[in-house]
């Protein structure tokens, strides 16, 4: 910057120092005694020409250009995650703008977190689009919705107000998440869908913040839910063994959430999901009081799921649901999913193998073809159990859920 600063004044017109000298106040002395010393008197005493104005003023501006844009470069060379902030700020103001919220502000950290909306009416996750858990949702229906929906009804009591914590528990595939943005769609909530990196994936200090902002944006957009996926992840029971952030932002998580069961006219709902209730920390599960266990599906439920995966699609006469179920015994709603995704693609490849130009080209042709993606579905479901039980060292039947 001195060095500018000399070249300046030692340049083919240089500028009278009383001119210059607002500008470098920052100067030390023994530079300034320096340069006055170099600088020849008649330059000091003589009134500025225009030409001289234009070329420091150009001077100055190129200067101040090249100062801004380093330091912005450097800031942003220093900070890994300013390209993140950028796309999250973008993404966060489209999806505001979707879901209809004006002349709200939003703090540098409630954008990062907006980033993770999801617009209500784009939700295409209905209770139509679950099986055989009715018992689940006419529960979640009478505990959560209502009292949001009903508020007039509600209000006078403190004991009727929608929980603040939901849990919902069990084992992977069998529609935690879908339970949880069918809540949000039915009750009409804003869904913020948290990912637990979110929040620990950041710099000492960063996810304190951002754990605030989930709170302060979820209260801006209420009512709204936070969905909190694999909650264990980060939310597990303390330990002495836990980083000192990691355990602040814990303390700050819980602190935060039970500045919402004070403002009993505040309408936001954290629900958590997660395959290891046990995993989670006493304290976190007594403020989320409202449990539901989504376990592996029963017969019937099997049954019902594949109706429902297979209500618009052609199926042969002969395929017999209820046999299928009994024969997936084990196989959750995901494990369904996938294997008569595996069937369809089986009756492809049989049409295109055998040239069949019948018009129906996506129907049953050959009669195993649902035992072929029964048994794979078993053989990979196998592989994944033992790879498992190699991890973890447990027998992969044994889970302790909460009773
Ligand atoms: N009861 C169900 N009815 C209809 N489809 C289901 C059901 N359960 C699971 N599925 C299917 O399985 C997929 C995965 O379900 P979902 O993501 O809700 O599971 P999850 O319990 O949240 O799993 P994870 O614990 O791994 O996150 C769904 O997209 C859906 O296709």
């Amino acid at each position: 910057m001195r060095f500018l600063f000399v070249a300046l004044l030692f340049s083919p017109s240089p500028p009278p120092l009383r001119v210059a000298l607002p500008c470098v106040h920052f100067l030390s002395s023994p530079t300034l005694t320096m340069v006055l010393r170099e600088v020849p008197a008649e330059n000091i005493a003589r009134p500025l020409g225009r030409n001289e104005v234009i070329g420091l003023l150009f001077r100055l501006t190129i200067f101040g250009a090249v100062t801004y844009f380093t330091i912005k470069w450097m800031v942003d060379a220093i900070d890994p995650t300013r390209k993140q902030k950028v796309e999250a700020q973008k993404q966060a103001e489209k999806l505001m703008r979707q879901i209809g919220v004006k002349n709200v502000k939003l703090s540098e950290y409630e954008m990062s977190i907006a980033a993770h909306l999801v617009d209500p009416l784009s939700m295409q996750i209905t209770w139509r689009d679950i099986a055989g858990l009715d018992e689940v949702i006419t529960e979640l229906k009478e505990t959560v919705i209502l009292p949001v929906q009903k508020r007039h009804l509600f209000q006078g009591s403190r004991l009727l107000q929608p929980p603040k914590g939901v849990l919902l528990y069990g084992p992977p595939g069998c529609g935690k998440t879908l339970i949880a943005k069918a809540t949000a769609k039915e009750a009409g909530f804003r869904f913020i869908n948290l990912q637990p990196s979110t929040l620990t994936d950041k710099w000492y200090g960063e996810s304190q913040k951002l754990a605030a902002a989930v709170f302060s944006l979820a209260v801006k957009l209420q009512p709204s839910i936070i969905f909190v996926d694999e909650i264990d992840s980060f939310l597990r029971s303390r330990s002495s063994s836990d980083h000192e952030a990691t355990a602040m932002m814990k303390a700050q998580f819980m602190s935060l959430w039970d500045g919402l069961d004070t403002d009993h006219h505040c309408q936001v709902i954290i629900m958590g999901a997660t395959n290891r209730p046990q995993d989670l920390d006493s304290a976190i599960l007594r403020r989320m009081p409202t449990r539901f266990h989504i376990n592996q599906p029963s017969m019937r439920q099997r049954e019902q799921i594949l109706k429902l995966i297979l209500e618009n699609e052609s199926v042969d006469l002969s395929v017999d649901l209820v046999d299928i179920a009994k024969e997936t015994d084990g196989f959750s709603g995901s494990d369904l999913r996938e294997m008569c995704r595996d069937a369809a693609l089986l009756c492809v490849r049989d049409f295109v193998h055998t040239q069949n130009d019948s018009s129906s080209g996506l129907h049953k042709s050959d009669p195993s073809i649902d035992q072929k993606a029964i048994s794979k579905m078993k053989k990979s479901k196998s592989v994944v159990d033992t790879a498992l039980c190699r991890c973890s060292g447990l027998n992969s039947n044994t889970q302790t859920l909460i009773t």
